[in-house]
Formats: C-alpha cells, structure tokens, sequence
C-alpha cells in the first residue's frame, strides 16, 4: 500500500472511524472527512502518519512496564493496524520483545485479565456444529494466513487455555512487521477446547470455556471439521500450528501436511532457525556439519524436530542416516532416550541411542547432565526444556574443558524458562561460547569486550516462508522449501560472512532476512511444482509487490 494509492471503501462515519483496518483518524484530509461524513467527529487539526506515530510513541515510552506497553501496543493495533506497524516498523528492535516474546507470555498468562476486546476468532467446542457460521462471521474474504493454537503449550508456560490466544495476534504481527503480509489478509485463531490449568478454571473472569480439555477422537474430530471449514471457507490459505501440546503437533501435522499449506513452527520453523544457526556457527569456525556432535535436553516437539533436521541436513552433509543419528544424544526427563526405553514417543524412538554404545557409562535416570555431557563430549548445547537453569556452570564447564568454542542454544521461551543467561554462559567459557537464545538479550560484556547475542526464534523463518508461499502461489510446505529456508537465513549471518558479530542477522534487518528466505522458498517450491497458477512475473517482483508497508491510502 503506498501514500498515492487511491482505494474505494463503503464505510463511513463512526463504523469507518471503529475499523481498525481503514482507520486513518486525524489523518484523514478535508476530502475525506466530507465525502465519508467525519467532520466533527474528529479534532480539527489534521496530521500526516509521521505525526501520529511520533505522539504514540510519547505514549508508548510514557509506560514503564513491559506489559503495559503490550497492553498499549495491542489497544492501539485494534484502533489503527496502519499507525501500529508503522510504530512497530520503526522502532523493531526496542517493541519485538514487547508484542512477541518474552512479554507476550505474561498477556497470555493474564489475558482475562487485560482483556479490552476480541480479534481473531475463538472456537469453542460447544460451538463445533457452526464452524461455518463462524467463519462466514469474518468480513475478510481474502485470508492468507492464519495462525491456529489451542493454547496447550503456550511458549514454556503451559495451559493458558483461551488465554493462549496472546501468542496467534503476535505471531501474525511479525508476519506483518517482518514479513510485509498485508495485515488485513491474517487472521489469528484459537480453539477453545477447555483447560486443564486448575488456576483458569477456579478464576471466575476467565474468558475461556470453564471445561476440562477435550481429548482423543472427540478432539480430533473438532480439529478436523475446523481444518473442513477453513479449506472451503479460504481454499488458498497458509495454517500455521502453534503451540500445541506434544501430544497433539506431530500427530496434527501428520494429518494435514498432505492435504492443505500448513505447517506447524514449533516442530518446523524451529527446525529452520536452529539449523540456520548451526550453518553459520560451523561457517564461522570453520568446521562442517557432519562433524559436530550435539547434546538435547528437552526430547519433544521442538528438540526431536530440530534433531531430523539436523540429520538430513548431516545427510545432505555426506554421512549415512545411521552416523548422522550417531552424533545426536537427546536428553528428556528420564535422562538419555535409549533404544530399551519402553513407552517413549514414537517421534523420540529413531533418535534413541543403541544401549550398546553406551552401556559402559552406566547412566540412570538420575545421572547428572554434566556426567552424559562429560561421555558425549558435545561441540553443540541446545536446551529446548521449557526449564530453566539446567545449563550449570558444571555442565557448561563440562563441555568447554572438551570443545574450546562451543556453541551453546538455550532456546527456551520466554526469558524465565530459559536453561542458562548468556552471561553466565560467556563468563563459564571465558568469553568463547557462540551463544543464541530464544528470547532476546542485551550484548554481554566481558572485560570491555562485548559480545552480541543472537535470538535463535522461529521468528526469523516464518515470516520469510508465508511471503515466498503467498508469492509463489505455493500449495503445499515441503521439506526442500525449510531446507532453502535454513540456507538463505545462514547466508545473512554476519560472523559466518566476516567472522564478527552474532550467529544470526540483527532484527534490524529482519525485513530484508525475510525477503531473502521468502525469494529461497518461492524458488524452491516453483521447482517441486507445488505452486498454483502461471504467473511469468519474475519472483522479486511479486515478492516486492506482495509486501505491504504501513502508509495510508487516498479514499476516493
Ligand atoms: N526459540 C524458539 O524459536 C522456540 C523455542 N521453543 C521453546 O522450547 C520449549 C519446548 O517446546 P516444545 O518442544 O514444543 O515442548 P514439548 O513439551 O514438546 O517438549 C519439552 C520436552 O522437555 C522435556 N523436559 C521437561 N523437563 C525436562 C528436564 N528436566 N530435562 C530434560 N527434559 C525435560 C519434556 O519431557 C518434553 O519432552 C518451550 O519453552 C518453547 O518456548 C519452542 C519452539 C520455538
Ligand atoms: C518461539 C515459539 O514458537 C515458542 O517458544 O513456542
Ligand atoms: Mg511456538
């Protein structure tokens, strides 16, 4: 959307003045305000979007507290979705942390609380026989994205039932804010299938459903007539599945990979990121792939996702499945998952150890993570837990007595879940940890030297992905397109193209990683023939014209 663009719209008055996707409100001009029937319905003075933006940051800084900012930020993103993101757009770095993590986990924890008024849609299970209706109920015709989550496993804080709802909206504002997806195309929707949290449903200003969760094949089947609906209702449409319980992602996207665009971010946009990482972090030191060997802790959909793709990626690297399995140690809470563990998850059972090649350690359940790090003798620590802590000095200093520049993940949201801080990291290792985290940190300083820290979020890949999908046409979300994705994310690394500076890109350039991933993507699913159409407009071209940026329009 550019300044000169001239639109036609049949609102008017106050209802134009309540859309949150029209309104301009001191901004609209002289015009405007007769043809649209506005005058005195706003202050006389009118203002540019330059101006506005600059009071509400007043208004924004005005807040100490990170949650009343959010607070702000999301009052202000239901008045005005163009100022929004324009305040977001120009200050990134400073406002991420506050609509994305690790802020968005406290309104989540407390969103009945800060509650002021519904987007997106909630479906609730009592609601299942008017899906349809539902969905008919949304104005937008043209939905290019949704984010779906069920408020299971919101970030490492658990059942948050509807309050879950905190984490589709912030999503979806970095699909806008990182990846130009035109906000009036996403939609962010939570499935309301009752809680198990025992606070929420003793808490009587609860907004969710007051019911134990569904489970089983009556939870299936609501998951299905949902996915029914949105396939008739947005045939074209990008399902993004978020933060659904280990016992529901990979099951879910198992079923519904095949039949529609979807993926799931925690088990795959994860996988993207963290194997973005590894690229750049074995370009920087000079060392390949198939050589690292790579301790987990935390064995669920997030680390046994990462794991395989790790495992094609050390494929793709020259080593057979079997070795690439071999340099993979996954730690969960009953300590290493070996091959004799009976009732581990089938997701976990191809990345379980032989109990012959480690049987001389004599590991129990109760072992120490620094006595399996100690045998393992890892170059790479990835913590996907949702515990914090568990990265010790013992265990840090464990791993650097056998690797001189380790490669340290604690990947954990939000900030008070994760394994270790990266100043403890860097101080254990004298300063020679590569060290990216899931929520953001400042650089740390050791002795006057600062060390940049990078945040190791799916954030970097999903925006890139749903802009190389809505480009390409692409119906489907391939193993090969996450593949491209990983590869052009290492390829905007500053220490693996310098040797300075942190493991992956500053959010500072977040717009240009995005349009990087999204052109791999795109590329890559016109290869595999997953698109839709014919159109022979060269792919940067329909990136650069898919990508929305936050300027009024002229109501003519
Ligand atoms: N940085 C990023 O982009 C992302 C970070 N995450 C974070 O990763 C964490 C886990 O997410 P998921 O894998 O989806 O959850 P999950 O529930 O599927 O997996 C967590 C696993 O950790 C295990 N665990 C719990 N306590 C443990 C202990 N003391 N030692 C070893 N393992 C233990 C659990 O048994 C479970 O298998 C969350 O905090 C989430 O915020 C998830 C997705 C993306
Ligand atoms: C980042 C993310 O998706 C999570 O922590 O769940
Ligand atoms: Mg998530």
């Amino acid at each position: 959307m550019s300044s000169q663009k001239s639109v036609t719209i049949d609102q008017q008055g106050s209802a134009l003045l309540s859309n949150p996707l029209l309104n301009k409100d001191t901004a609209f001009s002289e015009q405007e305000r007769t043809t649209y029937g506005l005058r005195g319905l706003l202050p006389f003075q009118i203002e540019t979007l330059d101006d506005q933006a600059k009071r509400a940051y007043q208004q924004f800084s005005s807040y100490e507290k990170a949650i009343d900012r959010h607070i702000y930020l999301r009052e202000l993103q239901d008045r005005n979705e163009t100022l929004f993101f324009r305040l977001v757009s120009d200050h990134l770095e400073e406002m991420l942390p506050i609509i994305y993590t690790p802020t968005v986990g406290e309104a989540c924890q407390t969103f009945s609380h800060i509650y002021r008024g519904s987007r997106g849609l909630f479906i609730a299970y009592p609601d299942q026989d008017n899906i349809d209706t539902i969905l008919a109920n949304v104005d937008q015709d043209d939905v290019s994205v949704i984010v779906v989550t069920d408020g299971e496993r919101i970030l490492g804080l658990g059942d948050l039932g509807a309050g879950g709802m905190g984490i589709p909206i912030g999503k979806l504002g970095l699909y806008t804010a990182c990846g130009g997806i035109d906000p009036a195309k996403t939609l962010p929707i939570t499935l309301d299938v009752g809680t198990n949290n025992q606070d929420l449903l003793n808490d009587a200003t609860y907004i969710g459903w007051h019911h134990e969760r569904i489970r089983g094949e009556e939870y299936y089947n609501f998951v299905e007539r949902f996915v029914a609906a949105v396939m008739k209702r947005w045939p074209n449409v990008l399902l993004q599945f978020e933060d659904f319980a280990q016992i529901n992602a990979l099951p879910l996207l198992q079923k519904y990979r095949d039949r529609l665009c979807c993926f799931n971010d925690d088990i795959q946009g994860t996988a993207v990121v963290a194997l973005g990482t590894l690229y750049s972090a074995c370009k920087a030191r000079q060392v390949q792939l198939r050589d690292q060997r790579i301790i987990f802790v935390g064995a669920g959909s997030a680390g046994c996702g990462i794991a395989e793709q790790i495992v094609a990626a050390m494929q793709e690297d020259g080593l057979s499945e079997q070795e690439a399995r071999g340099r993979i140690f996954m730690i969960d809470r009953n300590g290493l998952v070996t091959d004799d563990m009976k009732d581990i998850p089938d997701f976990q059972k191809k990345l379980a150890q032989p109990t012959t090649t480690v049987a001389s350690w004599n590991l129990t359940a109760k072992s120490a993570l620094s006595t399996i790090v100690e045998h393992v003798k890892p170059t790479i620590l990835i913590g996907v837990s949702g515990q914090a802590g568990l990265f010790n000095e013992d265990v840090i200093t464990t791993m650097y007595r056998h690797c001189p520049t380790p490669l340290v993940m604690p990947l954990s949201n939000p900030t008070s879940r994760i394994e270790a801080v990266p100043a403890d990291i860097l101080k254990w290792t004298q300063g020679n940890a590569l060290v990216a985290t899931g929520s953001p940190f400042e650089p740390v300083n050791i002795d006057g030297t600062s060390y940049p820290i990078a945040q190791c979020n799916n954030a970097y890949i999903f925006p890139g992905i749903g802009l190389g999908i809505i480009a390409a046409q692409a119906h489907r979300v391939t193993d090969s397109m996450l593949m491209a994705a990983a590869r052009a994310l290492s390829d905007c690394s500053p220490v693996a193209q310098s040797g300075k500076g942190a493991v992956l890109p500053s959010f500072k350039d977040i717009k240009e990683v995005s349009l990087r991933i999204a052109e791999a993507v795109a590329q890559q699913a016109v290869e595999e023939g997953v698109t839709e159409g014919r159109d022979s407009t060269p792919l940067k071209e329909r990136l650069e014209a898919h990508f929305w940026t936050p300027a009024y329009a002229c109501y003519g």
